[in-house]
């Protein structure tokens, strides 16, 4: 399944044409009749016979492109000179570098930030360990860790092409918390190789984020590193998007009048984040969850091979119901989606209960086209940028780490994760709360920094700050 429509990419295709043969208006006529949509010309250069511009066009998908380029090839007086993808370029030569916070100008600067200086500096860390978080970039830093074994629903495509998604995570945590995220990759899908290398990497970091590694090894991953490690281990497929999901759902409930004790919901993809989001949804007290992955509905009596499953049906599916998502989904209030492309129907959406809240949240392509779904649901979401309703662990991450790299937890508890989820619910007022906006921008500013406060307060109640409050908590 291609990217839906809607969702643009966008192209700048460069292309010299024959003013005696073509004139602009027969080519933007040729864009638009093949459906691309022009959001940029610049004119590169210009002859008495021919011009040469760059026309950014607005596409569906690759084929759409394709399909746009050959159309212009046929033009008699048209030549294509090359075709660049926006999203490619931003990505060349990778998307973050190392920069240092300040310049080494002469031999004396030299020789304080390297040696001999140094070692002083050293030897105080080494005396007393807690100074790496004064002297070293350790209160700060975050590890992105990742095996590419579940990269955004893509799945296992390996170490070298998870990382333009570690590097944009980076990114974000910079932007969004100032917080710096350095991408590791690696190249083993050992549970416990993994969690050796996480150990050892560990005195550089603050926090270690792990990302987009499978379900199930990524349970044990992080249950481990959790009690192995004195510094917070946060799968964000796991809680980041159930946080969201909390805040986001939270939200949609009181659109349409429905308290989370009363609901009946149905989710898809119990892996990762669909085991996370159930957790998470059962503390806020959802009494009616039903999981349903590739076999459907997971219930008791089954003898399922992943154990986890076998953990599931016991906490989930009151009444034990069996069979497909068409089967399951009758009366649902809420469908959430954490799974695979396109395995939600119109008609699956009509069984549904009155006012329906679809949260589509598979990357990058959604449990059901939003805009085929749309019609028929009250509230609709994507984990998508290009939608509105964005339920997309980005709004977690950033800060719930600055949260806990400030006051130093020692982990990351439910009481902050459901701390960050009222938070980040809480950035949509009553007065702007409707059915487009049911959770914040990634833009918006006060996200990371509510999400922030709300989470050291939770790690002060609950004891896992280590640093002393400058200002009192609650
Ligand atoms: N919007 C957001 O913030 C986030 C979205 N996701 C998306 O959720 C999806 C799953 O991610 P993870 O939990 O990390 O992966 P995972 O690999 O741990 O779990 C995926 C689960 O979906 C199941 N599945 C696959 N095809 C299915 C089908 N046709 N019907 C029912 N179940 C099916 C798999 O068997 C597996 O149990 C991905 O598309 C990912 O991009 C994940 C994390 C955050
Ligand atoms: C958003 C994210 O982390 C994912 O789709 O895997
Ligand atoms: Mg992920």
């Amino acid at each position: 399944m291609s990217i839906p429509s809607g969702a643009s990419m966008h192209i700048t295709i460069r292309l010299q044409f024959q003013k005696e043969l073509v004139s602009f208006g027969e080519i933007a006529t040729a864009i638009g009749k093949a459906g691309g949509d022009i959001v940029g010309i610049d004119v590169i250069s210009s002859s008495k016979t021919h011009t040469v511009r760059d026309i950014t066009v607005s596409a569906f998908d690759t084929k759409h492109c394709d399909l746009i380029t050959d159309t212009l090839k046929k033009i008699n007086g048209v030549k294509v000179i090359h075709v660049s993808d926006r999203t490619f370029l931003m990505h060349i030569g990778g998307k973050i570098e190392v920069k240092s916070k300040i310049p080494i100008k002469t031999r004396d600067d030299l020789s304080r930030v390297y040696t001999p200086g140094v070692a002083r500096v050293c030897t105080a860390i080494a005396e007393d360990p807690t100074k790496a978080y004064s002297l070293t970039i350790k209160r700060n830093t975050v590890a992105v860790v990742s095996d590419g074994t579940a990269v955004l629903g893509l799945g296992d495509i390996g170490p070298h092409a998870a990382m333009p998604v570690m590097e944009g995570k980076a990114m974000l945590f910079k932007q969004l918390a100032g917080v710096d995220a350095f991408p590791i990759c690696l190249d083993t899908k050992d549970t416990e190789e993994i969690i050796q290398i996480v150990k050892a990497i560990a005195p550089a970091f603050g926090g270690i984020n792990l990302e987009d590694i499978s379900a199930p090894r990524c349970f044990e991953i992080e249950e481990r590193l959790k009690k192995e490690l004195d510094i917070p281990v946060f799968h964000d497929d796991q809680h980041g998007t159930a946080v969201v999901l909390l805040a986001g759902l939270l939200n949609a409930l009181k659109i349409v009048g429905k308290k989370l004790e009363d609901i009946k919901v149905v989710l898809t993809g119990i892996g990762a984040a669909g085991i996370a989001c159930t957790k998470i949804l059962l503390a806020a007290g959802v009494r009616n969850i039903i999981g349903v992955d590739r076999l459907g509905a997971i219930h008791r009596g089954e003898n399922y091979e992943n154990l986890y499953w076998m953990e599931y049906a016991q906490m989930t599916n009151p009444d034990n119901l069996s069979g497909t998502l068409s089967e399951v989904i009758k009366g649902a209030d809420v469908f959430i989606g954490v799974s695979a492309p396109g395995i939600l129907t119109v008609e699956d959406i009509k069984k549904m209960a009155k006012d329906p809240i679809v949260f589509a949240m598979a990357n990058p392509v959604p449990e059901i086209d939003p805009e085929l779904a749309e019609p028929y649901v009250r509230v609709m979401a994507t984990g998508r940028s290009d939608y509105p309703n964005q339920i997309n662990n980005v709004l977690c991450f950033p800060g719930i780490f600055r949260g806990a790299l400030d006051c130093r937890a020692k982990e990351i508890n439910e009481e902050m994760k459901l701390a960050a989820a009222q938070a980040i619910a809480s950035v949509v007022t009553d007065e702007e709360l409707n059915e487009t906006y049911i959770i914040p921008s990634v833009f918006n500013s006060k996200v990371a920094e509510r999400v922030r406060e709300a989470v050291m307060k939770a790690a002060y109640r609950t004891g896992v700050a280590r640093k002393e409050a400058i200002a009192p908590t609650e």
